[in-house]
């Protein structure tokens, strides 16, 4: 179980993260999303450790990371997949890190053909990896310890479509067997399929979270009509909330029948009414992101408790 709780934590002036509340129970995986620069890696550079918090708390089963002995043994955290040592090949990175964390050797070859990197990639240097295969090590090496919880930072970063599969399936299985799952991204698409939960963090700070169900239930209604300004004006007089969706349609945030009371009574015809649903999860996304500017703007947009009112 993580949890994190009234997380803030600011550079100087600059509030990377404010007041951020969600949790990622056992047996599930969350996905953390916001566009670059939304504070996704100040959060779990946070939880692991590597950033104070200003305020408020970020903890692994009740515990700060530091205060867990050997860590390793119960976190697996891939934070920058890049940053690996590039002189030692990857069996070497590996063999060492079990050492430090007192795993038997004979993981080190079970991990390596798990992320598929046994045979000759393991006794190639790390410098000469591709990004995806840096990924491939770095989720290695996050298993190595048999940990209960992952927190993963982009780990879809450089992998090709096969391989996100393969990293979707991964993650399931480890979720299934009752591990906690944090990862993080910038895009929905990558994330959606695996995980149950989501957290959206646009500027700083959180716009919705909970499971992809409820945030699905509160994506709210696509409407479209010929006349869009009416359309938008009869939605304004019934105080409904919208925001532009693609093709020329508006997402309103409410359910199909009064949106499409709203609409009847301005008599405005119209062309679609539907709940937005599949789709609705990318459209909520982007209209809880697109707005994410500095963490000291109040949200724009509502969030999905405030949609689902
Ligand atoms: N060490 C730091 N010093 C100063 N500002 C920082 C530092 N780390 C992050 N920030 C700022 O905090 C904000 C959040 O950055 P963060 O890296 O957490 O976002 P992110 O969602 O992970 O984005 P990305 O996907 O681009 O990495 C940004 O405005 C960033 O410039």
């Amino acid at each position: 179980m993580i949890e994190i709780e009234h997380l803030t934590r600011r550079y100087g002036t600059q509030l990377a993260v404010s007041d951020v509340t969600f949790s990622c129970p056992a047996g599930t995986v969350t996905g953390f999303l916001g566009p670059n620069g939304a504070g996704k890696s100040t959060t779990l550079r946070t939880l692991c450790g590597l950033a104070a918090p200003t305020s408020g708390s970020a903890t692994i089963g009740g515990r700060q990371y530091r205060e867990l002995p050997n860590p390793g043994r119960h976190v697996g955290v891939l934070l920058d997949a890049g940053a690996q040592h590039a002189g030692r090949t990857g069996g070497e990175v590996l063999t060492l890190t079990a050492k430090v964390l007192g795993v038997p050797r004979t993981r080190v070859g079970e991990m390596l053909q798990l992320v598929g990197l046994d045979g000759g990639a393991a006794g190639k240097r790390v410098g000469k990896y591709s990004l995806g295969m840096r990924q491939r090590l770095g989720l290695a090496t996050a298993l190595l310890g048999d940990p209960e919880v992952l927190v993963l930072d982009e780990p879809a970063n450089g992998l090709d479509p096969e391989g996100i599969y393969w990293m979707r399936g991964l993650l399931r299985g480890f979720a299934d067997r009752g591990g906690t799952v944090l990862l993080s991204s910038h895009l929905l698409r990558e994330v959606e399929a695996v995980a149950d939960r989501l957290a959206v963090i646009a500027g700083g700070r959180l716009v919705a979270s909970g499971s992809k169900e409820e945030l699905l239930a509160a994506a709210g209604t696509v409407v479209r009509a010929r006349e869009r300004v009416a359309l938008e004006q009869a939605l304004a007089a019934a105080g409904i909330r919208y925001d532009a969706a693609e093709d020329g349609a508006l997402l309103a945030g409410d359910e199909p029948e009064p949106v499409g009371i709203a609409a009847a009574r301005a008599g405005v015809p119209l062309l679609e009414l539907r709940p937005a649903s599949g789709a609705g999860l990318e459209e909520l996304f982007r209209s809880l992101t697109h707005a994410g500017g500095p963490a000291d703007a109040a949200p724009t947009t509502p969030t999905a408790q405030e949609a689902r009112a």
